[in-house]
């Protein structure tokens, strides 16, 4: 055998195995997705979206507790309120008395040192469950869109979020909430991630179940980008990094590893976040199930495919998971 055959004595070895990758994965690399729902008692399993639930804000610190005591560091909040009215502008998305500013101010008194996050969006809140504000004739109106998100954005900083995050994809987004951040005087105090590159992807459909935010017509292929839109997905990268992102998302995950290596080198000097959305989660819960593969094992291979492609965060359902599998 010739010398430059050999790789296996590089790697026959636990700890030289450890040595392969340029990180491993880390208890704070991962930030856990929730649902708060507006009944407060609420306990609310979501069929298609093994072990989790719909929360409400009374339940938070019986849940949340002993996962922090696990080094859960980090969350990212949904709302998903049921009495309410919704309307064309998505009035309900900051209510003072709805879920998710009920959730910020709760979480920051009961878990001081847990980073919350915020998804911004309208889907949740509108009465067609669109994502931004409509023209009479179904398409997207933009302007008063971004400005609306820039203000829900804003009442989420002020009520204490440490991070928001529009998943809405309208253009501009980033620019005017930077902008709203910044004229509130939250410019310096909260962190802007964008969901950059978020593709119209089927695995959202457990996610809009959970929700209550599948559109009521039509779809979201006009905001989301195509699945086969690399370009596309590049230019919405570089803008958002031009608009003001502090982070940059790459969403779904596993099948657009190449977008997150290219978002690697295209904003080498952001933290750059994946989310393990929940269609891709029921899928590495299903096919354990039907016996394909050890759950864990793959919950470790899927993200360690994100981490190697570039990515240090991770929205994932497994956060509570990893908890108990990694040691720091
Ligand atoms: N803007 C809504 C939103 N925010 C996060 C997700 C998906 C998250 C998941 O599937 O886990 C979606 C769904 C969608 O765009 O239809
Ligand atoms: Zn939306
Ligand atoms: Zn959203």
């Amino acid at each position: 055998m010739d010398i430059s055959s050999i790789l296996q004595g590089g790697y026959q070895h636990p700890l030289s195995r450890s040595w392969q990758g340029r990180r491993q994965l880390t208890k704070s690399m991962f930030m856990y997705p929730i649902f708060i729902t507006d009944d407060p008692e609420a306990s609310v399993v979501i069929p298609t979206l093994p072990g989790q639930r719909r929360w409400g804000v009374n339940k938070l610190e019986s849940f949340i507790g002993p996962l922090v005591q696990k080094g859960l560091k980090s969350v990212i909040l949904f709302g998903v309120p049921f009495n309410c009215e919704k309307d064309g502008c998505g009035t309900p998305a900051d209510d003072p008395c709805g879920p998710v500013i009920q959730a910020i101010k709760k979480l920051r008194v009961l878990f001081p040192s847990l980073y919350i996050a915020c998804d911004v969006c309208l889907c949740e809140y509108t009465s067609h469950g669109h994502c931004g504000l409509l023209n009479d004739d179904g398409t997207i109106n933009t302007q008063p869109s971004v400005q609306r998100l820039a203000e829900v954005a804003v009442n989420y900083a002020k009520a204490g979020a440490h991070c928001v995050a529009p998943s809405d994809m309208m253009d501009g987004r980033i620019k005017a909430i930077k902008r709203a951040l910044i004229d509130a005087n939250l410019g310096s105090k909260c962190t802007l991630m964008s969901y950059s590159a978020k593709f119209a992807s089927a695995l959202y459909g457990p996610f809009r179940d959970a929700a209550g935010s599948a559109p009521s017509f039509g779809d979201r292929k006009c905001y989301q980008l195509p699945p086969t839109a690399k370009g596309l997905a590049r230019r919405a990268i570089q803008r958002d990094v031009v608009e003001g992102a502090d982070i940059i998302m790459v969403k779904p995950a596993l099948p657009y590893l190449d977008i997150i290596s290219d978002a690697a080198e295209l904003a080498p000097d952001h933290p750059l976040a994946c989310y393990q959305v929940s269609g891709e989660f029921a899928m590495v819960h299903a096919g354990a199930t039907a016996g394909v593969y050890d759950l864990k094992t793959m919950a470790f291979e899927t993200t360690e495919s994100m981490v190697r492609a570039g990515a240090t965060l991770i929205l994932s359902y497994f956060t509570p998971d990893f908890l108990d599998w990694l040691e720091t």
